[in-house]
C-alpha cells in the first residue's frame, strides 16, 4: 500500500509544497525517528500497534469466553481493553503527527488497516498448522512479489525510491536518515520473521519439547527476552546493501527462532521437565 499510495510525510512535504504560495512554509520540529525514508500512507506504526493489539485484546475474549467468566466480570474486561486500545492507538498517532512523519489521515487509515489485516488473518485457519515448505514459499512468493513489481515500475518510469531522495533532501540530520525505514527493508524483516516462525515451529526442539510446567514457561521468558535483547542491539551497516538486507532477514529469522524453539528446546535439555504436555505457541 506504502508503494501504490504515494503518500508524502509532512517534513519534507511543507517545503515542497505550492500550497503556501509566496508565505514561508511552517517550521515543523524534526526528531531522531521523523525522517522516514519510506512513503507515509498508511502509517506502518499505526498499522503494526492496531493489528498487534486487536490480536492480543481477541485473545484475551476468548480466554475470558471459554473460561466462563461471569457476565458482568466479561463486560467490565471488554470495556477495560478496548479502551486500553484506544488510548495506545491514539498515543501512537498523536505522536506519528507531532513529531512530522504523518499527516493524520496516514494515521487513522493505518489504524483501521492494522485492525483488517488482524481480522482476516485471525479467520484464515491454514495459517496455524502451515508446514515448512508454506512458510518456506510464502516467503519466496513475497519476496519474487515485491523484487518484481519494483522492477516492473521501475520499467514504467515509476521510481519508487522517490521518498529516500526527499528524505535525504529534507532531513535536518543526515544521520537521522535510515535505510531500514524503507518499505523494502521492512518487508525483509518481516519475511525473515515469517520464515523464522517457520523454522522454530518445525524444528524438533520445538516438536519435541515435553515440558509445560510454569516455572519452566516463565525461565522461556526471561531467557528469551534477554537473548532478543541482545539481538536488538545488533545494527548493521547499509553501505553494502546485499549484505545489509541479508543480515536484516537473518536478524529477523533469529529473533523468532530464539523463544519458539532455541530457549525452549535448550532449557528442556538443561532442565528436563516431567510435564507430558507439549509448551504451545500461541
Ligand atoms: O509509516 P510509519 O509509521 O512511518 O512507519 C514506518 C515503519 O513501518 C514499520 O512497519 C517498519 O518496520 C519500519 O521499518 C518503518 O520505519
Amino acid at each position: 500500500m506504502k508503494w501504490v499510495l504515494f503518500g508524502e510525510r509532512p517534513y519534507w512535504w511543507v517545503h515542497d509544497t505550492r500550497f503556501y504560495g509566496t508565505d514561508p512554509a511552517p517550521a515543523l520540529k524534526q526528531f531522531p525517528i521523523t525522517c522516514e525514508t519510506g512513503p507515509g500512507s498508511p502509517s506502518g506504526h499505526a498499522m503494526g500497534s492496531s493489528g498487534v493489539w486487536y490480536v492480543m485484546i481477541t485473545a484475551v475474549f476468548s480466554v475470558a469466553a471459554e473460561r466462563r467468566f461471569p457476565p458482568l466480570l466479561y463486560r467490565f474486561l471488554q470495556v477495560g481493553l478496548w479502551m486500553l486500545l484506544c488510548t495506545v492507538e491514539l498515543l501512537v498517532c498523536m505522536s506519528r503527527v507531532y513529531m512530522a512523519a504523518h499527516f493524520p489521515h496516514q494515521v487513522i487509515s493505518g489504524v483501521i488497516t492494522g485492525i483488517m489485516v488482524a481480522e482476516s488473518f485471525s479467520r484464515v485457519q491454514w495459517i496455524y498448522g502451515a508446514s515448512l515448505k508454506k512458510y518456506f514459499y510464502t516467503t519466496l512468493f513475497l519476496l519474487s512479489f515485491a523484487v518484481g513489481f519494483y522492477e516492473l515500475l521501475k520499467a514504467l518510469g515509476v521510481d519508487l525510491l522517490w521518498t529516500l531522495e526527499k528524505a535525504q533532501k529534507w532531513c535536518v540530520r543526515a544521520e537521522w536518515v535510515h535505510m531500514d525505514s524503507t518499505p523494502f527493508a521492512s518487508l525483509l524483516r518481516n519475511m525473515g520473521t515469517l520464515f523464522g516462525l517457520g523454522l522454530g515451529l518445525h524444528s524438533p526442539l520445538y516438536t519435541e519439547n515435553k515440558n509445560s510446567s510454569i516455572p519452566f514457561r516463565v525461565g522461556c521468558i526471561t531467557v528469551s527476552l534477554l537473548l532478543l535483547q541482545i539481538l536488538d542491539g545488533m545494527t548493521f551497516s547499509s553501505r553494502d546493501q546485499a549484505m545489509f538486507y541479508v543480515l536484516s532477514f537473518s536478524k529477523s529469522a533469529a529473533a523468532l527462532f530464539i523463544p519458539t524453539a532455541l530457549v525452549p528446546g535448550g532449557l528442556s535439555w538443561i532442565f528436563p521437565g516431567s510435564g507430558a504436555a507439549k509448551l504451545k505457541f500461541s
